[in-house]
């Protein structure tokens, strides 16, 4: 019989993250050890200040721990020089932020090609690529245009498809749709659940809104940077 075995795409292992603010130190995370699967579809939710932000950023290389491990695609990440975590990083991690972070000179699809053209796609692939991430993320016939003549539901769309399209390992977004309003914020929830079950890639969110909490198959709750509860639905 064939066995599916999940991979463990990210391990945190008593990560702690104390900030020295004005020479006060802030405790952001308290000894986190946490495990995401391959294919989980997981929000990080919890008060203003609990953590969430400073979480995202230590398992993705942004920021280091103060104590504790966090291994990625079963890579220590601290063990990592800078040009190695770089490189890493671009290979394994599709960001989307709260602000979508599109780049306002480049049309749609040099936005969405860009990581390709880093990572050395050939031209012919990156627009095949591009026009079928386009194509899934409900964009199609946008490709030429400027970020700017797009809605910001539509700007954080064309923010997944360039999330999406190399095929990293996991998706983070860090509260993506913060500056949506509720309806825009649900529609592109659904749109990422649904790539979800389609492709199989890993999504991790923070998020405020009790809609998107809604569509989370996993919701992990950080109060005063410990896991307060971890609920699987
Ligand atoms: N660069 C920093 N320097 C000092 N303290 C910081 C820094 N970044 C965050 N903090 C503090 O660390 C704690 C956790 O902040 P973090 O931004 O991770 O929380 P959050 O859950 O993402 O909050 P929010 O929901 O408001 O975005 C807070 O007490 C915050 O004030």
């Amino acid at each position: 019989m064939e066995q599916t075995q999940k991979a463990d795409v990210i391990v945190t292992e008593g990560v702690t993250k104390v900030y020295a603010a004005d020479g006060i130190p802030v405790n952001a995370l308290n000894g986190i050890d946490l495990t995401i699967q391959s294919g989980e579809f997981t929000a990080l939710v919890g008060p203003s200040g609990s953590g969430k932000t400073t979480f995202l950023n230590i398992i993705s290389g942004l920021d280091s721990p103060t104590e504790g491990k966090v291994w990625l695609a079963g890579k220590v990440l601290s063990e990592m020089s800078g040009n190695e975590l770089s490189d890493f990083r671009r290979d394994n991690i599709g960001f989307i932020f709260q602000a979508y972070n599109l780049i306002p000179v480049l049309s749609v699809e040099e936005n969405v090609e860009y990581i390709m053209l880093l990572a050395g796609v050939p031209k012919a692939e990156r627009h095949e690529r591009v026009i079928a991430m386009l194509k899934a993320v409900g964009l199609e016939g946008v490709a030429d245009r400027q970020p700017t003549q797009l809605s910001g539901g539509q700007q954080q769309r064309v923010a997944i498809a360039r999330a999406m399209v190399s095929e990293p390992t996991i998706i983070l977004a860090d509260e993506p749709t913060a500056n949506l309003d509720s309806k825009t914020g649900a529609d592109l929830l659904e749109m990422m659940r649904r790539l979800n079950a389609e492709t199989g890639m890993t999504f991790i969110f923070s998020t405020h809104d009790p809609m998107v909490m809604e569509g989370a198959r996993r919701l992990i709750t950080l109060r005063d940077g410990q896991i307060d509860s971890d609920e699987i639905k």
